[in-house]
């Protein structure tokens, strides 16, 4: 359903309930306890072994974040049923003709429109668009009449219409919708089913994200494509990223007023050449306009408030006056201004509005000017014209030229920007000169300028392509300028903190930020994560500088909780990271990363970064994020959020030949590549080590990481596997994100990942730079519920390699000799894990026999007795094939 608020904020209702529930359901949810074990860092390995009832720290943080989802949807529902039926009661009160305005119109804050207007206040601002999609992404196909189609950017998801909030607010019945029509209409606005082709042309209809190649309409609401504030619309945006190929698109959506400034610092070099060497009436839309298919979001913080004014509408035409002039190009623009032509009267005003704002007055047609018969036109004009058009059609061919070659490098993550170019410290630029780093990535072109000018950004890019050096240059850069400023300090404030989810992550980062300020003496990167001793970290931390922190959260909080002068040398902190931020602000973390924002100081700048932002981490990124945030996106609504040069494939093996199909893809791997580097991830810590154990017997060059290593050896192994070649890496979810291991050729995934997520990341450990790679998901039968999570990328089946019997048999022979505890540890953790996994825990009843059968496919005959406890704890008590210890 979706409603027009004042100053026509158009939103879907079954979103906004979402989110206000969502408020209400977070405070709820951040209420439970939070016990010892649920701060731990499951990839870390840190913290006691076990927990009552004898369950594993997975089992034990598992069970917990499985309660707080459950009250999460619980608490959805109900404030969802509360406030549909409010919003019901709201509109059919504003029908019935001399009906009082409804109670709730002058109830206090609970009443419901105090509640809308609280909940558009918080959620109709950029950053927080896609909150209003339930699916956060397409939708449905928008059934449109045939001409709309036609016109993708301003496009309304059928049957939406536009509510008189006014109206309904002084209580006056509304006046009938717009071009004829019944007050049956009306009543549609309830079902929020879309009406096919009611009031065709007629009525005003909202732009909404209608992707014509891809053939589907989002809901967003329209504003979520336009900057009202500053007139800068979404196709500008689109067109001036756009230029970079037409693979590649960013969502920019900066806070208002500096748009310009900043919509022209963000244009690619090309363009800005194209757009500052000539006329820039002639140059700018060619730049601007060469591609119509992608679809930028860009959306306005600050200033979006005034789009509450009925009156503000006006003003994107004040804001943008130069753009006023520009002639859009011909040849993408045409039929838009065709079919504007048609429209009678105020529609046709409404519409030439809404793709004005799409358009950021591109689309303005100049006023054609009177036909002047040949003779009349004079020998000059014609020459001037020709002048003209030769310049037009020389700017189109510069850009086709530039667009054929950029194609022609297929998907590269780099672009023709230059470090030296981005406003950074020439020293700066020296290291990353040294490093080889010259030309800027996509997501490094596209954040950089942003995070320079000091606000809050997420940003979204895929594996492997930079966005480590994206944040640490501003976070250079802000420690630079903090300096200036803080000369007298004996021991200097940290002005620069990076939380990273694992060890290795924040070994790799501190490693990348010490490159990069090589040159910069007197600033100190250090690091703090668990698996060190704690006195170290502090003397370290006392005697050398350090202005850059990098750490991972739990040890952090030890520090802040301990050392009060620690917690003082942060209050001087200038910018936050949170790298792979939809992790850290996962349930698992949620609670560490809310203490630490808590105890750094307000006035500072955070950015995010992360290759995937599910919906639910856009809506708490907000608890550390400001208002006026941007969000960067460099992959782009509905965009497979894979690289596109790692092939990827799933098998389906039954579970008791994982083990040795693992083997036989390792085998054909190792003859196909001569310098083969893989990564096997297995879904435990305790089955890694299993797998480990067999593949070294099996005499395959193979290491081992995972969770229950001391933090040495898991240092050492990944040093010396990043430097190598020729040799496999089993290991568990502590390698799953961040970690940089470069020229991995294949990447094996060994039973289901815990979400879509985990998949994504861990494929993302091969084909990193825009290399190619490849990538096998080995999956049961019974696992093939996950595939539906991963169904938009593009992954096919592979038929299933034989496995001869004499294969069979060493790799049988193989598993024999693993130590019977640690295939006991693997049952165990093999059953906390799909214990965990809502599509499977289901049924515990198959999950016995299904363990059952994993216990055989590692060589036991019977599954090993669980403690009554634990038994009781998973809801596995007196399941059939579960055995208890007695
Ligand atoms: N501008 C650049 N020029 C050349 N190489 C670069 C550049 N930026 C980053 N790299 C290299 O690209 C690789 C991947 O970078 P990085 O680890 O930061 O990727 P990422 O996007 O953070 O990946 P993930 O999502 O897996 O964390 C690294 O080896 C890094 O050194």
């Amino acid at each position: 359903m979706i409603v027009e608020l004042p100053g026509n904020v158009v939103v879907r209702i079954g979103a906004l309930q979402s989110i206000s529930i969502f408020t209400q359901a977070f405070s709820e949810s951040a209420a439970q306890p939070n016990t010892a074990a649920a701060r731990q860092e499951p990839e870390m390995g840190g913290g006691p072994r076990t927990f009552p009832g004898g369950l594993s720290k997975w089992q034990h943080k598992r069970m917990h974040e499985k309660l707080a989802r459950g009250k999460e949807r619980g608490l959805l529902r109900h404030e969802k049923q509360l406030y549909l039926a409010r919003l019901r009661s709201e509109i059919r009160a504003s029908h019935l003709p001399g009906a009082p305005a409804s109670p709730a119109d002058h109830a206090g804050p609970t009443s419901s429109r105090a509640h809308i207007r609280a909940l558009a206040d918080r959620f109709l601002r950029p950053g927080a668009e896609d909150l209003w999609n339930d699916d956060d992404g397409p939708l449905r196909r928008a059934r449109l009449p045939l001409h709309q189609q036609q016109q993708p950017a301003r496009s309304l998801p059928s049957g939406a219409r536009m509510v008189d909030w006014k109206q309904v607010e002084s209580g006056e019945k509304p006046k009938p919708p717009r071009g004829g029509g019944d007050w049956k209409d009306w009543e549609e606005l309830d079902s929020g089913e879309p009406t096919a082709g009611r009031g065709a042309g007629n009525e005003p209809r909202l732009p909404a994200a209608f992707n014509q190649r891809r053939g589907y309409g989002t809901a967003a609401p329209w504003w979520w494509q336009w900057s009202p504030g500053s007139g800068m619309p979404l196709q500008r945006k689109e067109a001036s990223f756009g230029f970079f190929g037409p693979k590649r698109c960013y969502s920019v959506m900066p806070p208002c007023s500096p748009c310009r400034e900043s919509g022209a610092a963000l244009m690619p070099l090309v363009a800005r050449q194209l757009a500052e060497a000539g006329d820039g009436r002639k140059a700018t839309p060619l730049a601007l306009f060469y591609t119509q298919e992608r679809l930028y979001s860009v959306a306005a913080t600050r200033r979006f408030g005034q789009k509450w004014r009925p009156d503000s509408s006006d003003e994107d035409e004040e804001v943008m006056p130069a753009a006023r002039g520009l002639r859009l190009a011909k040849f993408v623009a045409s039929r838009e201004d065709e079919s504007e032509d048609d429209e009678p009267g105020e529609t046709s005003a409404i519409r030439r509005k809404w793709s004005t704002a799409a358009l950021r007055n591109c689309d303005m047609k100049r006023d054609r000017r009177p036909l002047k018969s040949y003779e009349e036109e004079s020998d000059d004009d014609i020459t001037g014209r020709i002048q003209e058009l030769r310049e037009e059609i020389r700017n189109r061919e510069v850009l086709g030229a530039e667009r054929r070659r950029y194609e022609s490098r297929g998907e590269s993550v780099f672009t023709n920007k230059r470090f030296d170019e981005c406003g950074i410290s020439p020293l700066t630029v020296e290291a990353l000169t040294d490093a080889g780093y010259i030309q800027t990535t996509v997501v490094q072109e596209a954040a950089l300028p942003v995070c320079l000018e000091g606000k809050d950004v997420l940003v979204k890019a895929k594996t492997g392509t930079g966005k480590s050096v994206a944040f640490l240059l501003p976070a250079i850069e802000s420690v630079l300028n903090a300096m200036k400023s803080h000369t007298n300090h004996r021991v200097s404030p940290i002005f620069a903190l990076i939380l990273c989810p694992t060890r290795e992550l924040a070994v790799q980062v501190t490693a990348e930020a010490n490159v990069l300020v090589k040159y910069h003496h007197g600033v100190g990167v250090q690091s703090l994560i668990g698996g060190t001793r704690f006195k170290l970290d502090q003397r370290r931390l006392e005697s050398d500088p350090c202005q850059i922190l990098v750490a991972t959260p739990g040890r952090l909080m030890d520090h802040i909780e301990n050392r009060s002068s620690f917690s003082v040398r942060l209050m001087g902190l200038k910018l936050l990271v949170l790298d792979e931020a939809d992790h850290l602000l996962d349930l698992g973390f949620r609670k560490d990363i809310e203490k630490i924002a808590d105890s750094l100081p307000r006035q500072r700048q955070t950015l995010l970064f992360s290759a995937t932002v599910p919906k639910e981490v856009r809506r708490v990124s907000q608890m550390v994020l400001n208002k006026d945030h941007v969000f960067v996106d460099t992959v782009g609504l509905g965009a497979v959020e894979t690289p596109t040069k790692v092939q990827q494939q799933y098998l389906v093996v039954p579970h008791e030949l994982h083990f040795h199909m693992v083997h036989r893809l390792l085998r054909e791997h190792i003859d196909q590549e001569v310098d083969y580097k893989v990564i096997v991830f297995c879904t435990t810590a305790m089955v890694t080590e299993f797998m480990y154990i067999m593949l070294r017997d099996l005499k395959l060059n193979v290491r081992e990481i995972h969770s229950r290593k001391p933090q040495l050896y898991r240092t050492r192994i990944s040093e010396e596997f990043r430097d190598s070649n020729r040799l496999i890496l089993v290991t568990s979810d502590v390698s799953t994100r961040g970690v940089n291991y470069p020229d991995v050729t294949l990447v094996i995934q060994a039973g289901v990942p815990p979400g879509r997520e985990h998949y994504i990341h861990r494929l993302g450990r091969t084909g990193r730079e825009g290399k190619s790679g490849k990538g096998i998901l080995l999956i049961a039968p019974w696992e093939e519920y996950f595939l539906k999570e991963i169904h938009d990328l593009p992954i096919q089946k592979a038929p299933v390699p034989q496995i001869d019997q004499e294969m069979k048999q060493k790799v049988d022979d193989s598993i024999k000799i693993v130590d019977m505890s640690i295939k006991e540890a693997a049952y165990h953790a093999w059953l906390g894990y799909y214990n965990s996994i809502a599509d499977i825990s289901r049924d515990k009843v198959m999950l016995a026999d299904l363990a059952s059968r994993f216990g055989v496919s590692i060589g036991m005959e019977k599954p090993p007795t669980l403690f009554r406890k634990t038994a009781l704890k998973m809801g596995l008590k007196g399941v059939p094939g579960i055995r208890i210890r007695k």
